[in-house]
């Protein structure tokens, strides 16, 4: 079994939401599939809801900030009197949102209502989370190490709750110490990486990320984050240079922490 070991300095390992999940790649094959479906009912039942009106709010406000883009699909902004027609803002919503879907856009109008969806999906019972089944076992050995655990998605932390908190293992959310989303930054820029330490009140070069995604390995190593890109089945795959320079694991059994043996 390939062994990375850890170095000494780091107390914080951060998670990629993706890295955790099972080969069905559940976020691309199972979640993202879920709001196509289900948007536009979802929208109708609950349009006159102060939590939609504000999420559409944000679509609209992020649709005018698109509107240079090719393809872009605009949302007509309400009239003070409410006299528009709701399906047709409702399809102009959804077309929207396809249309970001289709680009995987990882804005925070986008990751909010697609939060609010997994949300009334996962406390219906309609959808459960799987891990791969390294992850948990890790995840406990690394926190009785002393280790902090935290995920860093791009989407919502409300989502990434949902999926500790209605897993096929049941209740899992105790195991993350705490949640980051785009409202920090996005993942491909190093900023994001500094505020994160910040925030947990710790130096960049104690946080080791693990991640799939390579632009994201590169911009936390900028900021002095270690980094090791988690390789599972169903993953993009890796240039043969990135698979020379990064440090590559297939399962957290294959970290091997400092004072483990
Ligand atoms: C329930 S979390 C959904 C994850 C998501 O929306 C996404 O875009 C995946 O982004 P990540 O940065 O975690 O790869
Ligand atoms: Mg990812």
């Amino acid at each position: 079994m390939v062994v990375l070991s850890v170095p000494a300095e780091v107390s914080v390992i951060l998670l990629d939401i993706e890295v955790p999940q099972p080969p069905i790649a559940f976020v691309k094959d199972i979640l993202f599939p879920y709001i196509k479906e289900n948007v536009k009912e979802y929208l109708q039942i609950h349009w006159e809801e102060e939590e939609c009106q504000q999420d559409v709010s944000l679509l609209r406000k992020q649709a005018e900030e698109d509107s240079h883009l090719i393809g872009a699909v605009p949302i007509p902004a309400a009239s003070e009197n409410g006299a528009d027609d709701p399906q047709q803002t409702i399809q102009a919503v959804v077309d929207n949102v396809c249309w970001q879907m289709s680009l995987d856009r990882k804005t925070t109008a986008l990751k909010q209502l697609q939060g609010h969806m997994w949300r009334a999906a996962f406390t219906a019972g309609r959808v459960k989370a799987e891990f791969f089944e390294d992850v948990v076992p890790a995840v406990r050995k690394w926190r009785e190490a002393g280790m902090k655990v935290y995920v860093y998605s791009s989407g919502s932390v409300e989502a990434q709750k949902l999926l500790f908190g209605y897993s096929t293992e049941g209740d899992i959310l105790e195991l993350i110490d705490g949640h980051f989303d785009t409202k920090i930054g996005h993942k491909v820029e190093s900023e994001s990486y500094r505020k994160i330490a910040d925030s947990i009140g710790c130096s960049t070069s104690n946080i080791l990320f693990l991640t799939d995604i390579t632009p994201e390995a590169s911009a936390a190593e900028k900021a002095d984050v270690h980094v090791a890109v988690v390789v599972r089945p169903g993953n993009a795959g890796l240039t043969d240079d990135e698979k020379t320079y990064y440090s590559l694991i297939t399962s957290f059994s294959e970290l091997h922490l400092p004072s483990s043996c």
